[in-house]
């Protein structure tokens, strides 16, 4: 078989090469004449799956390495009976690691506890949900706004996006990108909802870009420049507004999943997703493959307040700010586009919380409670 991989998933070829050529390419201009020869098409956000790019080719089945699936023309495959796969949740707590990071940085900047700040999760699915059951296990008090799944569970823990906009002081935006149906999202956080924001609010947006109105925005910070938004995604990557991401108090270049773990999780659920369509067994697994961990652990004293306890674990694997101005570096080099995909491309390696493993000198206490409510892997010796 032949298969064409975007450049940016790692470990294509251990999983992959057994099963015939494998082809790497740019994911952003991969083109009709070079997957036409393809059996099996792997791709990441960037590369556009629809009729234009694989009619008259010879694929059988298409993966994205992503959790995002909106630019694949599912429908389209289904039509023509190509299998496809996606890689559900497989960066989801990378995620919650960067909100997590941004939380702490902007707690620190302010003097304000992160217990002492109301956080509004839209999209509550494998991102938002999980983030909510981390941040209510560090005592955060969470709302959440996510209809479809109000519809389903009838439960009273919804509310309504006014309401979570009023009542909430972080607003935390994880939806995906859907253009029709019942709960649409394009604009999903529209002029009227950014109008409706106070300028002691914290914006985060980490599902799409398109979801927020990015135009709007930018007129709001404007003329409320005290208002903070922390953009990952963004309208028309990756040649962003400029003004806009002048204006944000934090702007990355669609990384905040980019852990290592996360995409080696979308390669392997790739895998076996393939294996499955073409009936072959499933042989490899993550495991074997992994590489090592350059930080694997890290010992704290029990007289470490649980606080500068997070802090220290925290920014020990991931600090947002780094990213923020690694993003700055490749944009005055090489222009916003260009320094968008690249620093994407050449992205270091950033390991999860959870790969940390935090060595407590005593079994209980609330230093190991909160590192382990913020998804931290304890060490401890037994009671
Ligand atoms: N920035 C990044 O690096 C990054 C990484 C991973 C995922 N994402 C994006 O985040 C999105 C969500 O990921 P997920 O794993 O949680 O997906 P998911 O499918 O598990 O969950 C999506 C949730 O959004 C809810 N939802 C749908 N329409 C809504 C609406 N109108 N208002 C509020 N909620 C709505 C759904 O009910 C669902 O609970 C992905 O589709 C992807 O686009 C971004
Ligand atoms: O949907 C996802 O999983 C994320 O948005 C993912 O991290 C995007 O990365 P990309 O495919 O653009 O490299």
């Amino acid at each position: 078989m032949r298969i064409v991989a975007d450049e940016n998933i790692p470990l294509a070829e251990a999983f992959f090469a057994d099963h015939g050529e494998l082809v790497r390419l740019p994911g952003r201009e991969m083109t009709r004449e070079q997957v036409r020869d393809a059996d099996i098409l792997l791709v990441r956000s960037v590369t556009r799956v629809n009729a234009e790019l694989l009619t008259g080719s010879r694929v059988r089945f298409v993966g994205t390495a992503t959790i995002g699936r909106d630019h694949v023309d599912q429908d389209w495959l289904a039509e023509q009976g190509i299998g496809f796969a996606s890689a559900p949740g497989c960066n989801a707590d990378s995620v919650g690691d960067y909100v997590i990071s941004t939380l702490l940085l902007f707690g620190e900047e302010d003097g304000v506890a992160l217990t002492d700040r109301v956080v509004g999760v839209v999209g509550a699915g494998n991102v938002g949900g999980r983030l909510v059951e981390r941040l209510r296990a560090l005592g955060i008090r969470c709302l959440i706004c996510d209809p479809p799944r109000a519809a389903q569970e009838s439960s009273e823990d919804f509310v309504s996006l006014e309401a979570l906009i009023e009542q909430a002081d972080v607003v935390s935006v994880h939806t995906p990108l859907i253009k029709g149906g019942d709960h649409p999202t394009h604009h999903l956080l529209s002029g009227s909802h950014i109008e409706a924001l106070r300028t002691d609010q914290i914006l985060i947006s980490a599902g799409r870009g398109d979801c927020v109105d990015g135009r709007a925005l930018s007129v709001r910070l404007e003329r409320d420049p005290d208002l903070r938004v922390v953009l990952d995604v963004w309208e028309n990557e990756p040649d962003i507004d400029e003004v806009l991401y002048r204006r944000a108090a934090i702007a990355t270049p669609h990384i905040a999943g980019y852990s290592l773990d996360g995409k080696l999780r979308g390669t392997e659920m790739l895998y076996q997703a393939m294996s499955r369509h073409f009936g072959l067994p499933v042989r490899k697994q993550l495991g074997q493959l992994k590489p090592e961990n350059w930080l694997r652990r890290i010992a704290i004293s029990r007289r470490a307040p649980p606080q500068e306890a997070l802090l220290l674990c925290t920014r020990t694997c991931y600090d947002v700010r780094r990213d923020t101005l690694l993003f700055e570096r490749y944009r005055r080099q090489y222009g916003m586009a260009k320094g968008f995909d690249l620093m994407r491309r050449e992205y270091p390696t950033r390991r999860e919380f959870s790969t940390l493993r935090v060595e407590l000198k005593h079994s209980a206490g609330a230093v190991r409670e909160v590192l382990e409510s913020a998804g931290f892997a304890i060490r401890a010796p037994r009671k």
